[in-house]
């Protein structure tokens, strides 16, 4: 039975994220990016294709994240076994997982930005901007593709003025629950 479409992407349960998107949403949404692609040196087809396949085997071996340990060697042996369950064509052969075309190193900086863009709204869903630093820090420096960086930089921009503005609504409170604790002044 084919599960990927309920299989929720770790990152956002080990962070408590509410009705956590599935890896069938995140592939979905790498696809749309792909079809965006006005870079004619990249086969855009191509980068379609890949983005709806690259964790297909997630659905059977369920979607490792960084905190759960797994050597990249036990992570391919597990995709692996997956192939001889779900046949070689949703893996193209190993293209995104070896990076062994320009297509596939694209598709992966969309994986990353995909990721970031979706932990900026899960932070403005739940008004808490800043919360999922973490998925920032572990992509950071990963980015090459001009039209990515261009998303990026967008990205840091609209997410860093909320967090700015969250800071300065924490302080107001503080200042306003310090003038509230402090005893008033000898008259
Ligand atoms: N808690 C964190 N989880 C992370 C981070 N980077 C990736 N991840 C998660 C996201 C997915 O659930 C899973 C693997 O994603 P793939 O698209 O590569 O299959 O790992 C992180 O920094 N923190
Ligand atoms: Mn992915």
């Amino acid at each position: 039975m084919d599960k990927k479409k309920r299989v929720p992407r770790t990152g956002w349960v080990y962070n408590k994220v509410k009705e956590p998107e599935s890896v069938s949403d995140h592939m979905y949404r790498m696809a749309v990016m792909s079809l965006t692609i006005t870079d004619p040196t990249v086969d855009k087809d191509r980068c379609i294709k890949l983005a709806l396949v690259h964790d297909m085997a997630e659905s059977i071996v369920g979607d490792i994240a960084p905190s759960d340990n797994v050597s990249k060697e036990e992570k391919h042996r597990r995709e692996k076994v997956s192939k001889t369950q779900k046949g070689n064509l949703f893996f193209m052969g190993g293209e995104y997982e070896f990076q062994s075309s320009s297509e596939a190193r694209l598709v992966k900086q969309f994986d990353l930005l995909e990721m970031i863009l979706q932990a900026h709204e899960y932070e403005e869903l739940e008004g808490t901007p800043g919360r999922l630093q973490e998925f920032f820090d572990s992509t950071a420096g990963r980015f090459q593709h001009q039209d990515v960086l261009q998303l990026i930089s967008s990205l840091d921009e609209e997410r860093g003025h909320h967090m700015a503005e969250e800071e300065s609504k924490n302080e107001a409170q503080r200042g306003g629950s310090e003038k509230l604790n402090t005893p008033p002044r000898d008259s």
